[in-house]
């Protein structure tokens, strides 16, 4: 999110995290912007930083100076990387694209929470979430990549994720949220949530 309506919107309608992508995107948002956006946030949604092709060093200086509560990690981190950032405040997200056979697990890089996305994150391309009808993903999981008000809820049905994410989705143009998509995207999953 980039802007003070879309992260009010956002948190009105129930999300139960907000993130900002602070790697090369028509998304981004400075750190500094973060830190004035995350005033708009209350205490027990998750203010989420998501990264992606950055060294862990980077993303950890990035975070220690900041009030992200949760590191969204994308594409090729290690385990180690993760290790990296054990020891701030922070809970850790890993996001990965899911291939059929895969043993998808929570916590196998020391992640708290896992995201099972497509192959280009932040693209709004969905994927065959059909192999995960037929896997149990035990622990926190979340479903991503290509989620839609119009969507979500057959999503859900067939997965059975313990939440999920959405970006492309809510938006009007690419970079560009509609506070009107996010209040429908939220009242679709938050049914399905019962
Ligand atoms: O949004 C981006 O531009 C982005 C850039 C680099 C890494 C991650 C990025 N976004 C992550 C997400 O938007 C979501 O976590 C996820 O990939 C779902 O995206 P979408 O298919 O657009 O709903």
């Amino acid at each position: 999110m980039k802007q003070a309506e879309d992260v009010e919107c956002a948190v009105e309608a129930g999300a139960n995290a907000v993130g900002f992508v602070l790697t090369e995107s028509p998304r981004q948002v400075r750190v500094a912007d973060v830190d004035l956006l995350v005033d708009l946030v209350p205490p027990g949604v998750l203010v989420v930083g998501v990264f992606q092709g950055m060294p862990i060093a980077q993303v950890r200086a990035i975070v220690a100076g900041s009030r992200i509560q949760a590191v969204q990690l994308h594409g090729g981190y290690a385990q180690a990387d993760f290790a990296e950032l054990k020891d701030l405040p922070v809970q850790l997200i890993r996001a990965t694209s899911f291939d059929d056979g895969e043993q998808a697990q929570v916590g196998s890089h020391g992640e708290d929470y896992l995201i099972l996305d497509s192959k280009h994150a932040g693209s709004g391309q969905t994927w065959d979430w059909s192999p995960l009808a037929r896997t149990t993903v035990a622990g926190q999981w979340m479903l991503a990549g290509g989620l839609t008000p119009e969507n979500v809820a057959e999503a859900i049905a067939a997965t059975r994720p313990w939440g999920v994410d959405v970006s492309s989705g809510v938006e009007s143009t690419r970079g560009v949220k509609d506070t009107g998509r996010i209040r429908e995207f939220l009242a679709a999953a938050r049914f399905c949530a019962g």
